[in-house]
C-alpha cells in the first residue's frame, strides 16, 4: 500500500461489528478524514457516534454519497439490495462502493441489478474476521489485523477501484486474497455457513427439551467450543443461509452422508471405521491449526 493512502470521506451503512471495526481501524491508521454512518436504528448510530466510530450520522444518501471516496455496506446481506438501489442514483464519478457481506453470489447479482452500467464502481469483498458478538459496542480497531479479506472483483471493475478497496483493508491490517464469487460461496458454505448451522441446530435441539437445564448444567468445554458460534446474530445468519442456500444444501448433504456412515459404523459396532474417521479428522485438524494445511 502506498504510504500516502488516505480516504477523504467514507460512508458506512450498518455501523455494527464489521462496519464499526472498519471505521475504527481506518481511523486508528490515520487513513480517513471523515466517517459518516447510516443505519436503521438511531440509538445504534448514536452509540457509534459516542464510541467515536463515526464522526457524523448521515443526513441523506443524496447529500452524502456524491463526494464520498468509499461506501461500505455492512448490514446483513438481505438488506443490501435496497441500500444499493438507494445509493445508485447518487454515486459520484469517483465513489467506490464495497461490502463486507458473508456471501457473494447474491450480493453481486443485486449490484448488477442496482448499479447497471455503473456496476464497475462496486467491488465485492468479505473480511474473514468476526465474532459471535454484534452491534457497535463489539467493534474493535484491531479486528482485521493479520486477518484475511477476500475480494471477488467483477470484470467491470477498474484496477483503480479494486486497489482502493484493497488499500483500505490493508490500512486496517488485513491480508488480501482473491476468489471468484462462486468459489467464495462454495468455500464458505463448507467452512463457515455449515458449522454455524450445525452449532445452531445442536443448541436448539437441547434448548427445546423440557429437561434442558440438566444438560446445560453438565455441558463442558467441548460443548463450549462447538457452540460458541450458536450465540451469533440470528437475523444475519438467516440471511447468509438463505443467500447461499444452494451451496449450503450441497454441504449439508455431504455432511449428512458422513453422519450416515458414522451412524452405520456405530450401529454395527465397527470401532475400526470410527477410529479411522476420527484419526483422519484429528490429523487434518492439527495440521490446519499449525498452519500446515494453508
Ligand atoms: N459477524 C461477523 O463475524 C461477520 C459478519 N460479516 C458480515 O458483515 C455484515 C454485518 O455483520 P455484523 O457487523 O456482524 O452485524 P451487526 O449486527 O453487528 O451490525 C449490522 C448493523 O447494520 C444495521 N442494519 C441492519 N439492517 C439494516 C438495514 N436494512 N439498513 C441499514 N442498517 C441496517 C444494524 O442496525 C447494525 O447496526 C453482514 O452482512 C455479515 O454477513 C462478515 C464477516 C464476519
Ligand atoms: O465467530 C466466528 O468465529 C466466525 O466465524 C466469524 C465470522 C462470521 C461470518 C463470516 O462471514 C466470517 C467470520
Amino acid at each position: 500500500m502506498a504510504d500516502f493512502f488516505r480516504l477523504n470521506k467514507v460512508l458506512i451503512f450498518g455501523v455494527g461489528l464489521i462496519g464499526g471495526s472498519f471505521a475504527a481501524a481506518l481511523k486508528a491508521a490515520g487513513a480517513v478524514d471523515e466517517v459518516v454512518g447510516f443505519g436503521r436504528s438511531l440509538p445504534g448510530l448514536e452509540e457509534a457516534l459516542r464510541l467515536g466510530l463515526i464522526d457524523r450520522i448521515g443526513e441523506s444518501v443524496a447529500a452524502e454519497a456524491p463526494d464520498a471516496d468509499l461506501v461500505l455496506l455492512a448490514t446483513p446481506v438481505g438488506g443490501m439490495a435496497v441500500l444499493m438501489q438507494a445509493l445508485a442514483p447518487h454515486l459520484g464519478p469517483q465513489t467506490i462502493v464495497t461490502d463486507g457481506g458473508s456471501t457473494k453470489h447474491d450480493v453481486v447479482a443485486n449490484a448488477y441489478a442496482a448499479f447497471g452500467e455503473r456496476v464497475g464502481q462496486f467491488v465485492p469483498a468479505h473480511p474473514i474476521a468476526g465474532a459471535e458478538n454484534s452491534g457497535p459496542a463489539a467493534a474493535r480497531a484491531d479486528l482485521y489485523r493479520d486477518r484475511k479479506v477476500v475480494v471477488t472483483p467483477l470484470p467491470e471493475n477498474s484496477s483503480v477501484a479494486v486497489a482502493r478497496v484493497c488499500d483500505a483493508w490493508r490500512a486496517c491490517g488485513a491480508v488480501l486474497h482473491t476468489l471468484t464469487p462462486a468459489d467464495h460461496d462454495r468455500v464458505f458454505a463448507a467452512v463457515s455457513h455449515l458449522p454455524h448451522l450445525l452449532s445452531f441446530a445442536l443448541v436448539h435441539d437441547l434448548a427445546v427439551r423440557d429437561d434442558r437445564d440438566m444438560f446445560f448444567t453438565f455441558a463442558a468445554s467441548g460443548f463450549r467450543d462447538f457452540t460458541r458460534i450458536a450465540a451469533s446474530h440470528p437475523e444475519m445468519w438467516r440471511d447468509i443461509c438463505l443467500a447461499n442456500r444452494a451451496a449450503l444444501l450441497d454441504e449439508l448433504d455431504r455432511y449428512t452422508a458422513q453422519l450416515a456412515t458414522l451412524r452405520e459404523a456405530l450401529a454395527s459396532g465397527d470401532g475400526a471405521a470410527l477410529e479411522a474417521a476420527f484419526d483422519s479428522a484429528r490429523t487434518a485438524r492439527r495440521a490446519w491449526a499449525e498452519g500446515k494445511l494453508v
